[in-house]
């Protein structure tokens, strides 16, 4: 499926639907509101997954790996090689992302879609390489056009691969040295914030200068990719990297299987927000995990318009929070179908109470 058509086949929520789902929300035996963001959470996932009565299903993490040129700059933390080494440290089941996948019930998939460095010896790892990295974005374009939709297209792959196996719920995940650098650009590009206020620490830096040199970095990348930077496709093959793309075809391809998708930190959030700018309706899709400690995810949860669902000062990325979050959602979903009615359960409904709670 390319991205044109994958765009033409999203379809917006089905609103007419909301009124129904509120009155079902509002006659559950608990005070009018009582189950705060839960309840917007359940009401969200009703209308994206387009059942009228969802149930608990099959959760995958889709974690994507791509490696960057402009770690050449060396104001990262990291060395490029320790992209692949997480990558075999995800394989094995001792990441971040694994923890928290088998603690709440996630399949974890693994896809290499850039990782400079020969991963052919990795059992587990689907090879969608594009290239060996992106090109540094403070001197050029990080990819081509054609880099660029091959890219989203292993993300379109990988949603329609997962709708297809029965998955009822995905998640982005990510691994790839220097990729908060790009994150920021992209939003210095495609929202009003400057390059100052989008850039963080990220993973961290090798010394005092680093900060500096990041926005110095993204800076230069804006000025030398200035022309690409009008529309969210050539801003993503400018200022991107290959598993941001390839997150940007997961958010299109969930949507247009009616799969909610969990979207993480600020890596997963840049993809996101250029998702949102090729077919808004994709927000309706879409579930933000929490808000991120690096301080330009800030901007991009106003700019993406959802309410973050955790707030940890999480910014370890791999899909972390997103799988977190699922958990939370699981439990909307559960309130809204195994939850008594005032009816059903025979308990007097406190209308008198639900008008009297300030709004
Ligand atoms: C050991 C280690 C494990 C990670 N797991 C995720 N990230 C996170 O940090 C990277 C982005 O930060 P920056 O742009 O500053 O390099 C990405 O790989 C992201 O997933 C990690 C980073 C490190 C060092
Ligand atoms: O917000 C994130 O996902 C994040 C922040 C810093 C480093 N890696 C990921």
């Amino acid at each position: 499926m390319t991205l044109e058509e994958t765009i033409a086949r999203i379809r917006p929520v089905d609103r007419s639907q909301e009124a129904s789902i509120q009155s079902h929300i509002d006659n559950l035996t608990k005070p009018q509101g009582s189950l705060g963001q839960l309840e917007n959470i359940a009401k969200r996932y009703v209308l994206a997954s387009g059942q009228g009565w969802p149930s608990v299903g099959k959760k995958r993490v889709c974690v994507f790996a791509g490696d960057h040129g402009m770690v050449e700059a060396g104001f990262t933390f990291s060395e490029q090689v320790v992209t692949g080494q997480i990558v075999r440290n995800m394989l094995a089941g001792g990441a971040g992302i694994n923890v928290f996948s088998r603690h709440v019930g996630v399949e974890v998939e693994c896809i290499d879609v850039g990782i400079a460095a020969d991963m052919s010896d990795a059992e587990g790892l689907l090879d969608r390489k594009v290239a060996w990295g992106t090109q540094n974005i403070g001197k050029g374009p990080a990819m081509t056009m054609a880099e660029c939709e091959a890219a989203v297209g292993v993300g379109i792959e990988r949603a329609q691969v997962a709708a297809a196996e029965g998955v009822t719920m995905v998640a982005t995940g990510e691994m790839g040295i220097g990729n908060t650098t790009p994150s920021s650009a992209l939003l210095a590009a495609l929202l009003p914030c400057s390059v100052p206020e989008a850039t963080g620490p990220g993973a961290g830096f090798k010394n005092a200068d680093g900060l500096r040199a990041k926005i110095a970095l993204i800076e230069q990348a804006l000025e030398v990719n200035r022309a690409a930077l009008d529309h969210p496709l050539t801003a993503l093959a400018a200022v991107g990297g290959l598993e941001i793309a390839a997150l940007t075809g997961l958010c299109l391809g969930a949507a247009e299987h009616k799969m909610p998708i969990v979207v993480d930190g600020i890596i997963s959030s840049a993809a996101a927000l250029v998702a949102c700018r090729l077919c808004p309706e994709v927000a309706d899709y879409m579930f933000l995990a929490h808000q991120s400690a690096d301080p330009g995810h800030a901007y991009f949860v106003k700019g993406l318009g959802l309410q973050p669902i955790l707030q940890l000062d999480l910014r370890l990325g791999e899909g972390t929070g997103s799988v977190l979050a699922m958990h939370l959602i699981d439990a909307a979903i559960k309130m809204y179908t195994e939850m008594a009615s005032f009816t059903a359960a025979k308990v007097t409904n406190p209308e008198v109470n639900a008008r009297c709670y300030p709004a």
